[in-house]
């Protein structure tokens, strides 16, 4: 395809995904009608349609239009390409320009509008990020970095960066944990890696490894992941100790990845059905990885940024007490109660924290942390709750 092409292709699948078809679905849609496009067409047509929904408002400013089309011609702009070499309507090439979209938008009518933040989530963005809001909302209309965590179990972070060099992976420490690689070179041959496939590294965002590394973990402790997901935080608990491991999910099926992925990484993890974490209790450790704005992860998953509203943000927080007062009855005396989320937002985070413990005796705050996209992670937090009574 020529680039010219890729970028009509784009335009059709965000046409979809502006429709309301899921991103990921409407990219396999159109790789199923375009047996001829290859690895790098499919790869930089992908690109093309994740950074327009990255950058949906300020892009659709700058084109002129919320459509596949607008997109396309703000991303020209956006990035100072000339949209007219683009445009040309020739072979595969999106039509040329009308006369109306030859006329580039004077500016943008607000920050909210510039930073690609939906408006009514700005104040709250502002509040919680000071100073700091403007870079954060920057970072979150850039492409995410890829890193990898290196399983102890199996290996060394030296050791990793040799392996996966050996299959042309170039990757470097991440300083966020000790466990933690960013990947230079070769991102999409990572899954079919050997190092991947024996376990050596899973794909895991820095900020959700110095997450768990901020749990404080004893050999032989009994631990709870009762959000546990696909278990990318289960996983990364086994690596750090020799625990008796329980994962929980309020919907059973999210877990299915679990099994294969502990297998591989030689880890042992008992999974709860929903009740039965009740039965097991008491832990000496539950970590809450709980469902969350996602605002922390905005660039891998865009879709998040424009579907959130206020309903659907007050229904989360109301999910996360009623997660932190379910999972603290399943703490043993002098345990702890790790909550996460992925969120950069003050009340999903520490105003979540001081809501739960001034409605419950016998919980301290031992420490927490926060995690922001613009240093080279996703948006994180944890806080570290100590039973006391
Ligand atoms: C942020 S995701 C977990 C990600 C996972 N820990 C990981 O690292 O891959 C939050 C999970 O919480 C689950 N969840 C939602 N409500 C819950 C509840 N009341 N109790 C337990 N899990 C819940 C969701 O099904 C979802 O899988």
């Amino acid at each position: 395809m020529t680039p010219a092409a890729r970028y009509q292709a784009a335009i059709e699948i965000l046409d979809h995904v502006l429709d309301g078809s899921a991103a990921e679905q409407a990219l396999t849609s159109w790789g199923r009608r375009s047996r001829f496009a290859g690895s790098k067409d499919r790869a930089a047509v992908r690109d093309h349609v994740f950074q327009a929904l990255r950058c949906l408002r300020s892009y659709a400013v700058l084109g002129g239009a919320r459509s596949g089309r607008g997109l396309v011609l703000g991303a020209l702009r956006a990035a100072g390409l000339d949209p007219e070499a683009v445009f040309t309507g020739e072979g595969h090439a999106p039509k040329p320009l009308t006369e109306g979209e030859k006329n580039p938008p004077s500016g943008f009518s607000s920050a909210s509008e510039e930073h690609d933040i939906p408006d009514w989530l700005w104040p709250d963005f502002e509040a919680s990020l000071g100073a700091e809001a403007t870079d954060a909302a920057q970072a979150l209309r850039t492409r995410a970095p890829v890193h990898l965590r290196v399983n102890m179990a199996k290996g060394t972070r030296a050791s990793a960066i040799a392996k996966l060099s050996d299959e042309d992976i170039i990757t470097e420490a991440h300083p966020a944990s000790e466990t933690a690689l960013t990947v230079l070179e070769g991102a999409r041959k990572v899954k079919n890696s050997n190092a991947f496939q024996s376990g050596l590294v899973e794909l895991q965002d820095a900020a959700s490894q110095a997450v768990v590394d901020f749990v404080p973990l004893a050999d032989g402790q009994k631990v709870l992941d009762f959000c546990a997901g696909g278990g990318g935080k289960s996983l990364a608990l086994a690596a750090r100790a020799k625990l008796r491991l329980f994962a929980h999910d309020a919907d059973p099926k999210r877990m299915k990845d679990i099994a294969p992925r502990a297998e591989r990484a030689g880890a042992q993890i008992k999974l709860l059905n929903p009740g039965a974490p009740k039965q097991e209790a008491p832990f000496d450790v539950v970590l809450c990885d709980a469902p969350c704005s996602g605002t922390g992860s905005w660039r891998r998953a865009p879709e998040g940024k424009w579907r959130l509203d206020r309903d659907g943000l007050d229904r989360t927080l109301q999910i996360q007490s009623r997660i932190l007062d379910e999972a603290c009855e399943l703490v043993a005396p002098g345990g702890v109660l790790a909550y996460a989320t992925c969120s950069m937002l003050a009340q999903e985070n520490r105003d979540q924290v001081d809501a739960f413990l001034a409605r419950t005796n016998g919980w301290t705050l031992e420490a927490d942390q926060a995690w922001f996209v613009h240093q080279g992670t996703d948006g994180f937090y944890i806080a570290v709750l100590r039973h006391v009574a």
